[in-house]
């Protein structure tokens, strides 16, 4: 490993970014929720086990059960997947084959959402930590952190983004502390940067589910591991969130919870907010900001 640490980059196993080929799976019980509106409000209800294909009361779907629509109640519900497709058409062409860039603390969602954007938009997908990992010959990054230090890792990680930013349609998880560098910037810039806002508590429990072993600066000794990730994520935050604010695009999930009338963050599925990143990007790039498909009033 020591060799490794001093070895050039394979810059040609940089770009080979996993393609756009991945399925959704559902992240929580509510899995793929359905939106419904009562009277303008939004109620999350499953109505129904087959596909519908409406919103906001223009009707056009594939499902005979008979509450789906109801005009005394101006019920409509649609599909999560059918409005994201629909999103990512309209976007398509502001986009103009640009790329995107995914920023947000360790456990925000993007290489989740990430991979979903990158199915409904039919670009390629990359997690700019699997392109230092695949460079420096499949060594993780807790090893790389642990073996040749963090400045090591953060060169890598932006030669990683300069040979990124040179490649059109691809959507780019980003590592959660690519922002603090501002060469990586100037990379992340030949594309639109959205980042990603999710409460620290929220990050912190998706964090303590699966653990902090691959996360070096979240793995300290003491503590159970929601305290790890909680306390990690704090101080980085700190340090972090004036970067942060610097994208293009901020997709805040407190947001989206006040306006769909969500109690918690957890209950926003991972389509939902790709399409929420999809409005974002159409709004900043001039678009009409959601027309037809907004996603809440
Ligand atoms: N909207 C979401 N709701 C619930 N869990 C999520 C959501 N988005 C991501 N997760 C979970 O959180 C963890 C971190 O997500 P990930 O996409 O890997 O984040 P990042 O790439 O930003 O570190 C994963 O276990 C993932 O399944
Ligand atoms: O926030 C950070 O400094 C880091 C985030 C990680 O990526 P994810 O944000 O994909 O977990 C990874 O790059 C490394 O552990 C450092």
């Amino acid at each position: 490993m020591e060799a490794a640490c001093g070895a050039a980059l394979q810059l040609s196993t940089l770009i080979t970014g996993s393609q756009p080929n991945v399925a959704l799976e559902p992240l929580n019980q509510r899995g793929r929720k359905e939106y419904m509106t009562r009277r303008g409000d939004f109620r999350l209800k499953s109505v129904c086990t087959r596909q519908r294909r409406f919103a906001f009361g223009l009707l056009s779907h594939s499902c005979n059960h008979s509450h789906v629509l109801e005009s005394e109640n101006s019920y409509a519900s649609f599909d999560e997947d059918w409005l994201l497709k629909n999103k990512a058409q309209e976007v398509t062409s502001y986009l103009n084959g640009r790329s995107i860039f995914l920023v947000g603390m360790m456990g925000s969602g993007k290489t989740t959402v990430g991979r979903i954007l990158s199915e409904a938009l039919g670009y390629s997908f990359t997690d700019s930590d699997r392109s230092v990992e695949l460079a420096m010959g499949g060594t993780s990054v807790s090893q790389i952190f642990e073996q040749c230090g963090e400045g090591f890792f953060r060169d890598h990680e932006s030669e990683a983004l300069r040979i990124l930013s040179l490649v059109p349609r691809q959507i780019v998880s980003t590592g959660g502390g690519a922002v603090v560098r501002p060469i990586n910037w100037k990379y992340m810039r030949q594309g639109i940067t959205v980042f990603l806002d999710v409460p620290l508590d929220a990050l912190a429990r998706r964090i303590a589910a699966v653990g902090t072993d691959s996360r070096p600066l979240l793995n300290f000794d003491a503590g159970d591991a929601y305290t790890k990730a909680f306390v990690g994520l704090f101080t980085l935050t700190k340090k972090r969130s004036e970067a942060y604010a610097d994208a293009d695009v901020t997709v805040s999930l407190l947001d989206i919870a006040t306006n769909l009338r969500l109690e918690d963050v957890s209950d926003i599925t991972p389509t939902v907010i790709a399409i929420e990143v999809l409005t974002q990007i159409e709004k900043f790039l001039g678009g009409k900001s959601g027309g037809a498909l907004r996603l809440y009033p």
